[in-house]
């Protein structure tokens, strides 16, 4: 059974359609990245995930039934953009609140050591960092053991040693054989700390499979070099270009065969050619290839 499973779903708000026609499974025990640029469609995909709301067209299962009945019976536990702590608690008695809400939740010690709150048990939620507050909703998503985890850019505004460490404990989380997803932009965040990248943009998904597939299926090279004001056409022509840019007098060709596509540059046309450099595509680079507008 998948965990996720999305069939040709769509959801318009006024005349913006947010998502169109996103068809994506998930195994049980994965952990995935749903990557996508601003407006791509990553939060609402994640809120008809979570039945938060519900899509114009299309079938949402999530664990073999409805989202808000897997939610109702404790399945699901989320982390969203946002949401207030109650301030007046500690962290542990906020912890504690929470986990007793749900059937089968995970012990109160467990959940701190694995959101890495062990040390702040004793804090007022009101005096906590952006950071550590972040730790504290990560905490509360896991409380109830939930088998599918969804995290909505679960670390932005946090710092490269508090992402670190964050990683760490969604890593602890997910290797109990949980399913995980996560919405980011960090491309970086997609390639170490998940099996498989589904990219979305406009509310479609444009590529899916593991980090280093979504590479090598971009084309495997970039040759880039200078123009200094000469005119140029017919760049997207030479050989094994897939794709031609120019962009401040420096052109950028992504190519499958840079061997052939530089003696074609240097051979087959008059250009005068400086700064030429061969560079590997990059999940940069797929991803912008992959997410640039028509
Ligand atoms: N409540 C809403 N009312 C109107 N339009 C909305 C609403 N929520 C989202 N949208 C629009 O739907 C599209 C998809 O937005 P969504 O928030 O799902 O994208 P996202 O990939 O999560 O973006 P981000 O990375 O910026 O959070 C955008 O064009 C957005 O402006």
């Amino acid at each position: 059974m998948d965990a996720i499973a999305l069939t040709d779903v769509s959801k318009s708000y006024g005349n913006v359609l947010a998502v169109d026609g996103l068809n994506l499974a998930v195994e049980a025990g994965r952990t995935v990245a749903l990557l996508g640029p601003n407006g791509a469609g990553k939060s609402t995909s994640i809120n008809m995930m979570l039945g938060l709301i519900r899509p114009g067209g299309g079938r949402v299962e999530i664990l073999g039934g409805s989202p808000e009945a897997a939610v109702a019976r404790g399945e699901v536990g989320a982390m969203l953009q946002s949401g207030e702590l109650i301030g007046e608690l500690t962290v542990r008695e906020l912890v504690d609140f929470v986990r007793r809400l749900y059937p089968e939740p995970l012990g109160l010690d467990e959940i701190l050591r694995v959101a890495d709150l062990t040390e702040l048990a004793r804090r007022r939620a009101d005096k906590l960092s952006g950071g550590q507050a972040q730790r504290v909703r990560f905490a509360l998503a896991i409380a109830g053991a939930p088998k599918l985890l969804v995290l909505d850019e679960p670390t932005a505004a946090m710092d490269v040693e508090s992402r670190l460490r964050f990683w760490k404990s969604i890593r602890e989380y997910a290797a109990e054989g949980r399913t995980v997803l996560f919405a980011t932009h960090y491309l970086e965040e997609a390639d170490e700390n998940s099996d498989r990248v589904i990219v979305i943009t406009r509310g479609r998904v444009v590529a899916d499979g593991t980090a280093a597939q979504i590479k090598a299926g971009i084309g495997d090279h970039v040759v880039r070099f200078t123009l200094g004001g000469q005119p140029v056409a017919g760049l997207d022509g030479l050989p094994g270009v897939s794709a031609a840019e120019i962009s401040q007098d420096v052109a950028t060709l992504r190519t499958a065969d840079p061997d052939a596509t530089v003696a074609a540059l240097y051979r087959g046309t008059s250009l005068e050619i400086r700064d030429l450099r061969i560079i590997g595509a990059d999940l940069e680079d797929a991803f912008l290839a992959l997410t640039r507008e028509p």
